[in-house]
């Protein structure tokens, strides 16, 4: 670890070798489960967390796959994330008839992608899955209801800590480290 941005972390929860070799696994899962598919997956970044861990699964996707983002925005700010979040950035590519993939960095109370799928039902998709590289099922607060024969792909289950790294930020900063970890507390202010 290099000094300065490193030394703002107390503990690392998962290394960059972890990580890519899980997401290496979660990319050959996918890639098996959509090889018979009628047509390319549809794999939708949640933005901004879910940056880093979108760029590494679709390379490792041996598919046709197209890629698109969308943005919701919550309410909360820190370490909270309350209320029902809203569509800030929409799709670009139509996704009527699709097989969605989205992807985020974490499920904490599940609120994001619940909101997220109902839009994506709405615009007619022909199913959803989740693929996350973090999941809190302890902190859940609402049933996250896929869509059609979507699955749940996730990469670990995360203790309850607020974690950053690997796309995820406190105060929109420390998205850029290559592993996730725990900052020391002084940081989180
Ligand atoms: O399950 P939930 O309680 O809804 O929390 C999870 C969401 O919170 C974070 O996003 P945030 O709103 O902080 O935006 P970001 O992706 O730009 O960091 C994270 O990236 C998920 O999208
Ligand atoms: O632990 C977390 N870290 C970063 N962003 C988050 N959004 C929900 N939970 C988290």
């Amino acid at each position: 670890m290099s000094m300065s941005l490193d030394s703002h972390i107390e503990k690392v929860l998962w290394t960059q070798d972890q990580i890519l070799d899980r997401v290496a696994q979660i990319a050959s899962q996918i890639t098996l489960d959509f090889k018979a598919a009628p047509d390319p997956p549809l794999f939708v970044g949640v933005a901004t967390g879910a940056f880093l861990f979108l760029a590494d699964l679709v390379k490792k996707v041996q598919l046709p796959l197209s890629v698109d983002l969308v943005r919701a925005q919550s309410y909360g700010s820190g370490t909270l994330s309350n209320g029902a979040p809203s569509i800030s950035l929409d799709l670009k590519l139509d996704v009527k008839g699709k097989h969605v993939i989205l992807v985020e960095d974490i499920v904490d109370t599940g609120c994001t992608l619940s909101c997220l799928i109902e839009h994506l039902e709405a615009k007619g998709v022909s199913s959803v899955s989740i693929c996350a590289f973090l999941d809190k099922p302890m902190r859940r607060k609402v049933h996250i209801k896929l869509v059609g024969d979507g699955k749940f792909y996730k990469g670990f289950e995360c203790p309850d800590y607020f974690v950053v790294g690997y796309g995820m930020d406190f105060a929109e900063l420390y998205r850029n480290l290559p592993y996730i970890g725990v900052l020391k507390s002084e940081f989180y202010k």
